[in-house]
């Protein structure tokens, strides 16, 4: 027998927006990359990186030991983050518990406490959900290092962006170098070589390229060039999936 009822029409199947992937190692330049290609195809955007980072504030604040499962989860799972777009800077400004932290986040401490608090499996599981909402209509560019393994394994194009440690490094020190503050070349490499490894080698979503992901390494590419390619590859995906999709609607 039929669930629907006569005369009635079929309710409409949702449509799931596409998801456009990029996973890789700190300073590989993900996070500047989907951010240019989310303005050029006015799609949504998600930097995890920042989740962790904020949750790893907040486990400061509120002094839990990056170790404490337990209560770490408590505060993923009801973390008060809010990010907004400030239109006239450009800038999204990320709003901890009422307190504006858009500037704390991004220092290599925060990542390192990020990179610990975020090899405990149950606090992954708790930050699933938060992720995968930014999944909208006309579609997300998610920037990570599990979003095209874990978070959104059904994305129609995954990118896995790399470069030397070496590379990346002398990136981070221009970066703060432009911010004003105080940077060391070979403190710099020995962070990111650790950080990499901690992220690679963990139990549960660890950084690694999706089988079905382009793999750029971007140590001699300019940004321009790995955003072109990244657009080639993608259309090629959508355009392959939106073929599919159309067989299966005949
Ligand atoms: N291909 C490139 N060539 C030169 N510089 C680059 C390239 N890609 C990114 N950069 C620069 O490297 C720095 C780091 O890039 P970005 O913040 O995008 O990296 P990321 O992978 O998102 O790092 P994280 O995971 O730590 O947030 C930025 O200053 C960016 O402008
Ligand atoms: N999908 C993600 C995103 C980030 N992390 C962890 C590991 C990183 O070292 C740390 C900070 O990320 P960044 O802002 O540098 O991209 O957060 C993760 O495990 N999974």
């Amino acid at each position: 027998m039929s669930d629907i009822e006569p005369g009635k029409s079929t309710p409409p199947t949702p449509v799931l927006a596409p998801v456009i992937t990029i996973d890789g190692p700190s300073g590989s330049g993900k996070g500047t990359v989907c951010r240019l290609l989310a303005e050029k195809l006015g799609w949504h955007l998600l930097d995890s990186g920042a989740i962790y980072r904020v949750l790893a504030i907040a486990a400061v604040h509120h002094d839990f030991e990056p170790s404490d499962e337990d209560s770490l989860v408590a505060l993923a799972t009801d973390l008060d983050v809010e990010f907004v777009a400030n239109e006239e800077t450009g800038l999204t400004h990320t709003i901890l518990e009422g307190e504006d932290i858009t500037m704390t986040i991004r220092t290599e401490e925060v990542g390192m406490n990020a990179s610990k608090i975020a090899a405990l499996p149950r606090v992954r599981e708790a930050l699933l959900r938060r992720q995968r909402a930014f999944r909208e209509l006309p579609g997300l560019v998610a920037d990570g290092r599990d979003m095209g393994t874990v978070v959104f394994p059904d994305a129609q194009a995954k990118i896995f962006l790399t470069a030397s440690a070496e590379e990346r490094a002398r990136r981070r020190f221009l970066q703060l170098q432009e911010k004003g503050f105080d940077a060391n070349m070979s403190t710099l490499v020995d962070e990111i070589k650790d950080r990499d490894h901690r992220d690679t080698n963990r139990s549960v979503a660890p950084l690694k390229p999706a089988e079905d992901s382009l793999f750029i390494d971007s140590t001699e590419i300019s940004i321009e060039d790995v955003v072109a390619k990244v657009l080639q590859f993608a259309h090629t995906k959508l355009s392959a999936s939106e073929g599919k999709a159309d067989e299966n609607r005949i």
